[in-house]
């Protein structure tokens, strides 16, 4: 028998076209852009004549920098502007499909990927954007790349990587009720650190994990990043093809049952060895948040804000304005953000909109709603989420990073504090002196009704609809 092998093993092998000093080229199967880590990438192209390889293979999209606040009129601000409409000369010129802002199919490209079901099992799918990660939910390895790399892929629809050491998180217990794939991903990261992925491709294994819909999956996927591995995996099972089926780009007829036959064959081979390997029990979780400033800076939300153990957790804390002993839930907060890559797929916002439902947003609390694609956007108005929301007094708005990044004109004040369902809680992300606490939906709406960092559950106790 041939040795046992790992799911990333098996995808990565498949890929190798070749190798040299210790590198290996591979093939990648899609290639994802948007309008901040392109351009460069198409101008090195136009000076060296060369064209895209495979634009059949290519997408772009515009999201980071794209308003949500209004739609069909100019952009207002000028950088933005001139990325959007570089995007649009770049892709005409060079062939490849580009998803305007404005147009029924914009979105942030990690949203919008896997809703036209571009992203398959088995798969090298890579993207100027290290949450790329994401789509390591489907069973495909799947990375952020850098600038010139980009152009690399562009050019040849491949990549040279040095192959990553191979690391298991398995998912052990029962899921308590309440918590969800980012609370999940935010304990993880509270264990291994920002730094406890570093070289390495995690499979995250587990009956916890199959059980999770293929939406708390890419959240637990786009978040591996934050913990500094290369990618996230999940083998694909029934759940994914079931997600795939009769997606725009999913195989049809026979191609479909042939590829589900090779699907299934992508799961990590009995007795195969990882390099580094987690087991993390989840039995006793409760809803996470984070309190400092990484996102593995994460407690329970029953907890107090923890007493410092180095000179980076002072420095967190006090950019946090947050003292020691201080519960959590007594955090009080000026914003909420439900939005980004990682929670705006339709199940965030219905997550959201449960606890929200016939309540109102707490006075002086500004809340706002930024689906990640305007498809969802669309499906969330048809049945009754936008309404739901806008009756509580959050913003709806179109579809794009926003708030996740403050690329565009969503930013916070100095000092605001934002309850986030984002990825990303560092220093000036929301804003020059802004706060931000990493959040799942439905905890990010139970504050949004609170005023105060809040755990749904109690929250439907005290505040009736
Ligand atoms: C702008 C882009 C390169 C960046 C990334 O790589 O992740 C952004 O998406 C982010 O989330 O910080
Ligand atoms: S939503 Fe946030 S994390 Fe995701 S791609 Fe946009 S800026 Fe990056």
């Amino acid at each position: 028998m041939s040795q046992p092998k790992t799911l990333f093993d098996k995808v990565w092998e498949k890929h190798v076209v070749t190798s040299s000093d210790n590198l290996d080229l591979l093939y990648v199967d899609f290639h994802l852009m948007h309008e901040v880590t392109s351009p460069h990438a198409f101008r090195a192209l136009r000076e060296m004549g060369i064209k895209v390889r495979r634009p059949d293979l290519t997408i772009a999209t515009m999201d980071h920098q794209v308003p949500t606040s209004y739609l069909n009129e100019p952009v207002r601000d000028p950088v933005a502007a001139e990325q959007m409409e570089t995007l649009m000369a770049n892709s005409k010129d060079f062939g490849v499909k580009v998803y305007p802002w404005g147009s029924e199919d914009q979105g942030i490209i990690h949203v919008i990927a896997p809703e036209k079901g571009i992203i398959q099992p088995g798969m090298v799918v890579v993207c100027g954007d290290s949450h790329t990660s994401t789509h390591g939910a489907f069973g495909a390895l799947a990375f952020g790349i850098g600038i010139s790399e980009v152009a690399h892929v562009l050019a040849t629809q491949t990549i040279r990587q040095r192959k990553p050491k191979k690391m298991a998180v398995t998912l052990t217990g029962k899921r308590p009720k309440g918590v969800t794939g980012k609370d999940l991903i935010l304990y993880i990261l509270q264990i291994i650190g920002t730094d406890g992925g570093v070289g390495h491709v995690i499979e995250y294994r587990g009956d916890v994990i199959k059980e999770l819909s293929m939406e708390e999956r890419m959240t637990i996927c786009n978040m591996t990043i934050e913990g500094g591995a290369r990618a996230g995996m999940i083998a694909p099972d029934e759940t994914t093809f079931e997600y795939l089926k009769d997606k725009p780009f999913a195989p049809k007829g026979e191609e479909w049952e042939k590829a589900v036959e090779e699907w299934k064959q992508l799961h990590t081979d009995e007795g195969a060895v990882f390099d580094k390997e987690v087991v993390v029990d989840v039995t006793d979780i409760k809803p996470f948040v984070t309190w400092g400033t990484t996102p593995a800076q994460a407690v329970s939300i029953d907890s107090m804000v923890p007493v410092p153990r180095d000179p980076n957790e002072e420095r967190a804390l006090e950019y946090m304005g947050l003292a020691p002993g201080m519960p959590m839930k007594e955090v009080k907060i000026d914003a909420v953000f439900i939005g980004s890559c990682t929670n705006s797929r339709l199940e965030d916002l219905r997550a959201a909109a449960d606890v929200v439902k016939g309540r109102k947003v707490k006075e002086g609390v500004k809340a706002i709603v930024v689906p990640g694609s305007m498809k969802v956007k669309r499906e969330a108005e048809e049945e009754g989420l936008a309404d739901i929301f806008v009756n509580a007094g959050f913003e709806w708005r179109a579809s794009g990073c926003s708030l996740c990044v403050g690329m565009n004109e969503d930013v916070l004040e100095a000092g605001q504090r934002c309850a986030s369902t984002s990825n990303r809680n560092f220093e000036g992300r929301q804003g020059k002196g802004a706060r931000t606490h990493l959040v799942s939906p439905a905890v990010a709406a139970a504050s949004a009704i609170m005023g105060k960092l809040a755990d749904p559950a109690e929250m439907a106790k005290e505040v009736a609809r």
